[in-house]
């Protein structure tokens, strides 16, 4: 395989014996050498694809498409019948639950188990143990044994200890959405980061618009075979639509056509990306409290939709500070991008604060986000003076500020992630 290619999958087939009978598979032990009293059944066929380092990879399909077959077999957890793999790097994989980790043994005693098991030297495990710990955030739990932990604790555990080993290659199955919604989006957030420094990601998903939102190709799985590979917004939109034709979603004949293009997210918003803190400045700015207010103006975690609401931001400056900029990003479960606004953004202009002084920033808006889904806030603070920010220095960055969720209104479904009000005409003639 060429230098930069780092998993090579080469004509890669898995098959499983199928038996109509159960006394079949006696029959076949005892008088298989003269007939044969199972059917091969293909659950992946002639799957090739290269992936390069630091691409981003989406797996896409139905149920029984092969997803987790190709992610097994990838991850070594499962040998092909046919075909050839060759993987370059280390791979930390994060598949179905129960794998990996002992039932009887702690938490602690599996995260130092394991940490070993991913190649971490003695001394790295010591150094790394607390952060994975912390990351996990189950408490006493880490010295009760796993056996009694709920799917929820164990997917953290097992997603911390993951990422922590420094893998080149991620592998990362639904296992996530086991989680809560708060730690869907740390996870979220640290896959991203990972990714940004160049880790390369194997994602699969029932979910087009999470494989989008952290892949940049996809590749497409039907009955066992490659559909197409390309583009991750191509392929997840051309998924999402005949999803909907299936489900006679679509309503006007013209929409019907194979593909319809969409457009990636915008990956640079307008609050820049937060590669460098400035850490000095962070000790000047202290924020104290990121509150979410219903309509009521009642701390809320839960807003219905079409709900007016109010995110407030408190912050106490320990010295004078110039040029301040606060600034909030909107994202889904799946940390897409959806909406966002700041200070220097509405008003073209930074403000400055004196020492000793308690800001209070409110962002007022209507909720018109999709219910029955989880949303989280991005706080950023930012120290900028020019209109084309080029004088921008990151200060704050907290990705998960806050979590809320949008009640689904029964009565109002929503077909798609956000409401904008339309002025409808009909004109009939
Ligand atoms: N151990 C097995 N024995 C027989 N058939 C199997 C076995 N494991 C998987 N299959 C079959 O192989 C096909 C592919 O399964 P796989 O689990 O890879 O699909 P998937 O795309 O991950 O599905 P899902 O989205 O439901 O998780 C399915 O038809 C499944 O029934």
């Amino acid at each position: 395989m060429s230098s930069d290619v780092i998993i090579s999958f080469q004509n890669v087939s898995k098959s499983y014996r199928m038996y109509k009978k159960p006394n079949d598979r006696l029959k076949q032990m005892l008088w298989g050498s003269r007939k044969q009293y199972y059917e091969d059944f293909w659950a992946i066929k002639d799957i090739s694809f290269d992936v390069k380092k630091g691409e981003t990879y989406g797996l896409i399909g139905r149920n029984g498409s092969g997803k987790s077959t190709t992610l097994q077999i990838l991850a070594g957890t499962l040998t092909p019948t046919t075909g050839k793999i060759e993987i370059k790097g280390k791979i930390a994989a994060l598949l179905e639950l129960g794998s990996g980790f002992n039932p009887e043994f702690t938490g602690k005693e599996n995260v130092l188990l394991n940490a070993a098991i991913w190649g971490l030297s003695k001394k790295e495990i010591e150094e790394r143990y607390e952060e994975i710990v912390a990351f996990a955030e189950i408490g006493d739990f880490i010295d009760q044994p796993v056996k009694t932990y709920s799917s929820g604790m164990y997917v953290r555990l097992a997603f911390a200890v993951a990422v922590h080993t420094e893998p080149d290659i991620l592998i990362v199955d639904e296992a996530l959405s086991v989680g809560d919604a708060m730690f869907q989006h740390k996870c979220m957030a640290k896959i991203k980061k990972m990714v940004s420094k160049g880790v390369t990601l194997f994602f699969v998903s029932h979910s087009p618009e999470a494989v989008r939102s952290l892949c940049t190709k996809a590749i497409w799985l039907e009955n066992g075979s490659i559909r197409s590979v390309d583009d991750a917004v191509k392929i997840s939109n051309s998924y999402l639509n005949e999803i909907y034709l299936e489900n006679n979603r679509i309503v006007s004949s013209d929409q019907q056509s194979n593909e319809f293009e969409g457009s990636a997210p915008s990956t640079t918003s307008f609050i820049e990306n937060t590669s460098a803190l400035d850490i000095d400045k962070m000790d000047v700015l202290d924020v104290r409290s990121i509150q979410l207010l219903n309509q009521y103006e009642q701390f809320t975690e839960s807003l219905e939709q079409n709900e007016p609401f109010t995110i407030k931001v408190q912050i106490y400056a320990n010295a004078d500070f110039p040029n301040l900029s606060v600034g909030m990003l909107l994202r889904d479960q799946y940390g897409i991008e959806l909406t966002g606004e700041s200070t220097f953004n509405k008003f073209q202009r930074s403000f400055s604060v004196k020492k000793n002084s308690l800001i209070t920033i409110s962002f007022k808006s209507i909720m018109l986000l999709r219910g029955g889904e989880s949303y989280s806030i991005n706080l950023r603070l930012n120290q900028v003076s020019k209109w084309d920010r080029s004088d921008n220095i990151h200060i704050y960055n907290d990705e998960t500020a806050y979590v809320f969720k949008v009640i689904a209104n029964l009565k109002d479904p929503m077909w798609f992630k956000f409401k904008q009000d339309f002025e409808v005409d009909i004109d009939v003639r």
